[in-house]
């Protein structure tokens, strides 16, 4: 894999809107060809931010750059480096699929017989070719959000910014949604999503960056992320049929310590512990369990997702602004 080149740097930006602080001292990069997950509940500052990325707003202080470009002095570069798709497609009444492509393709100056080809490829891409015919308005949600990303490849832009793409989309169209996500990233498209389907996201997301009113709370991979907010481990024993889980429950007691809680599912014939221990101690607890007789099918651990992250995050800033002394408060 070839060395990680920063494309979007954003540094220590901060956005008021009076006394009121959108963005508070935040500081992100995302590499080429990587796709971020930008999460945040209503109001923690991800549109904000975005409108600075793509030259809409500009910061009351810091920097964000875009493959070295400053988003806020440099905004018409940067609308060519990046494609942005808002949450909402707009209304575009009476206006078919490739009429609606050739308005944006002509706004952004592509010359007319570049553009039809230009168009052709983006509905390729976006797997779009069958319902250029039809008018956008009689498009399903999904059909439309894929239209919504054809119109951001139009210019090649280097970063794609999507809010929300896969909100309100079935099952089965998220589905394609991610697998178009991971198609244009595979193209070396650099991509910034936000999304509230935390379990959708991080099945495609390089990194993740958790956003709390304004402040940045966590980022990193998502390892990282479940690393550095709780090391507790949830270890599942699948007991081998017949083999009475309560025994089992009694043997693991006697190895684990008492803040290592141990639970019994007698339906599943299984038996489940929380630990901190790594992953050689817990060889260890397995090399025990089998000395004892314990017939295991089955010793994993369960892996915590996004939405537990995301969750641990809410709440660890919940707590610290009802602490004296929070976090996101200036000193006195
Ligand atoms: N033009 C503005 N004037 C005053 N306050 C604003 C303005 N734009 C946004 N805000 C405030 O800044 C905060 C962050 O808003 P923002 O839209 O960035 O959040 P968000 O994370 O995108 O939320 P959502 O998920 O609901 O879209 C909100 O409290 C919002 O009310």
């Amino acid at each position: 894999m070839s060395e990680l080149q920063p494309i979007v740097e954003i540094q220590n930006l901060t956005k008021r809107y009076g006394d009121f602080v959108a963005i508070d001292d935040l500081s992100l990069t995302v590499h080429r060809g990587q796709i971020l997950g930008f999460i945040g509940p209503n109001g923690a500052g991800k549109t904000t931010t975005i409108k600075i990325l793509v030259g809409l707003a500009k910061p009351t202080s810091g920097t964000a750059r875009i493959a070295g470009v400053d988003c806020a002095k440099q905004s018409s570069t940067i609308k060519r480096l990046v494609g942005y798709m808002p949450d909402g497609f707009g209304a575009y009444d009476n206006m078919r699929v490739r009429e609606y492509l050739d308005f944006f393709g002509a706004a952004f100056g592509i010359p007319r017989r570049q553009r039809q080809r230009r168009i052709a490829e983006v509905l390729e891409i976006t797997s779009s070719t069958y319902m250029q015919d039809r008018f956008v308005e009689s498009l399903s949600h999904g059909m439309q959000q894929r239209v919504g990303i054809a119109r951001t490849l139009l210019h090649d832009p280097e970063v794609l910014i999507f809010d929300e793409p896969a909100n309100g989309l079935d099952p089965q169209a998220r589905i394609e949604m991610r697998e178009l996500l991971l198609h244009l990233a595979a193209c070396d498209k650099t991509l910034i999503v936000t999304s509230h389907i935390l379990p959708e996201l991080s099945r495609i997301c390089d990194q993740v960056a958790i956003l709390t009113h304004g402040r940045l709370r966590a980022a990193g991979s998502l390892e990282q992320i479940m690393h550095d907010l709780s090391q507790r481990r949830m270890i599942e024993i699948q007991l081998l049929a017949g083999e009475p889980p309560d025994q089992a429950k009694q043997v693991l007691q006697t190895i684990l310590q008492a803040d290592e809680p141990v639970t019994v599912s007698q339906a599943e014939s299984m038996v489940r512990f929380e630990t901190l221990r790594s992953d050689d101690a817990l060889s260890e607890v397995l090399g025990k369990l089998i000395q004892a007789g314990v017939k295991i099918a089955q010793f994993r651990e369960l892996q915590a997702d996004l939405e537990d992250a995301f969750l641990s995050v809410i709440r660890q800033t919940e707590e610290s602004q009802e602490s004296p002394l929070p976090a996101s408060t200036p000193s006195r």
